[in-house]
């Protein structure tokens, strides 16, 4: 037997000449929406690798992820060549994010470091509406002090419960006032400083005031991070894996099972950069070749980078660019 299916541009689509009604929307869905009914229409776990330039985005959409994360660390490392240490402001980092948010308007929504919102309610405000302008799909803010560290550094200091609540309140007033589904990640690094009943103190104030996601950064057991999601429950909780940092090693299966619906890891793609470009450059430097793979040109990183639909596009079009091919 023959099945003929044809799909119309608007998703109707017809079953061997019967006209269907559209179950798939073919339109672009705002990734904020994408994000936030991955997390009330399944129970899966939502694994984002740390992505931190065009590049490094671009090969976690080829290798097939659901969902991507903007690391911070990265965003400063790659695009400041400084440390986790506050210096990256809000425009390096919307910058960085919208850019990585719509390099396909079809891919996985972004979820983007926002530290502590940059300053007090007005550039929280300022900030949440840039990134939902942006098009990123959820941003996590924290307690932190404006002169923050990286999370799995030692010496941090948070705030107090009420400015964090601020920070929290206006972020979650600007995302109403702007009816966007842009889902807000409340993360608290209060644990060094003051203990675990204080960051689910923190994490169940801040739930109240209508944050949809939390994340207790540094976790310094597996115990804890189980007993956390069960503390909080049936809230959804994301773990940050940083490998060699604060957290013992927890895997995708681990993290499933212990309830955690997100999962992002920051170092996924920044680390093995720096591995794979020092390892590279120390050989040109002692052998005086890069010693690249045979197979591996430029082309190769221009397809990952969307060659050939720049080239439809091109063609599609009447250009006439590509006749010769690349
Ligand atoms: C999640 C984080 O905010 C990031 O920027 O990726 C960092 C990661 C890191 O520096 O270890 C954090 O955990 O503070």
């Amino acid at each position: 037997m023959t099945i003929t299916i044809t799909v119309e541009k608007d998703g109707y689509y017809e079953v061997n000449g019967a006209r269907q009604e559209p179950t798939v929307s073919l339109y672009v869905i705002p990734a904020a929406s994408k994000l936030r009914r991955m997390l009330k229409d399944t129970k899966d776990l939502i694994v984002c690798p740390g992505v931190y330039d065009g590049l490094s985005a671009r090969i976690a959409m080829e290798v097939g992820f659901k969902g991507l994360y903007m690391t911070g660390a990265g965003t400063t490392a790659s695009r400041l060549g400084m440390a986790d240490l506050a210096l990256a402001q809000l425009h390096d980092m919307k910058t960085n994010a919208e850019m990585i948010a719509n390099l396909d308007p079809f891919g996985p929504p972004l979820i983007a470091d926002m530290d502590t919102g940059y300053g007090g309610p007005l550039m929280v405000s300022k900030a949440v509406q840039q990134y939902i302008q942006a098009g990123v799909a959820g941003f996590h803010i924290e307690d932190q002090i404006q002169n923050k560290r990286c999370g799995h550094l030692a010496g941090k200091k948070v705030v107090g419960l009420d400015e964090y609540l601020t920070r929290i309140r206006a972020a979650k007033l600007t995302k109403d006032r702007l009816h966007s589904d842009i889902v807000l990640i409340a993360r608290t690094d209060a644990l060094q400083q003051h203990g675990y009943e204080e960051c689910i103190r923190r994490l169940k104030a801040a739930r109240e005031i209508g944050a949809d996601v939390g994340l207790l950064e540094g976790f310094t057991s597996k115990e804890q991070a189980r007993q956390a999601v069960q503390d909080l429950a049936p809230w959804p909780l994301l773990l940050n894996m940083v490998e060699n940092g604060a957290s013992p090693l927890i895997t995708t299966k681990e993290a499933e099972e212990m309830g955690f619906r997100i999962m992002i890891f920051s170092f996924a793609t920044i680390t093995p950069a720096y591995q794979g470009i020092k390892t590279t450059l120390q050989r040109l430097k002692t052998e005086g070749v890069v010693g690249t793979p045979e197979g591996l040109g430029p082309k190769t990183i221009f397809d990952v980078c969307g060659l050939m639909d720049a080239m439809k596009v091109d063609t599609e079009s009447g250009g006439d660019g590509f006749v010769d091919g690349v």
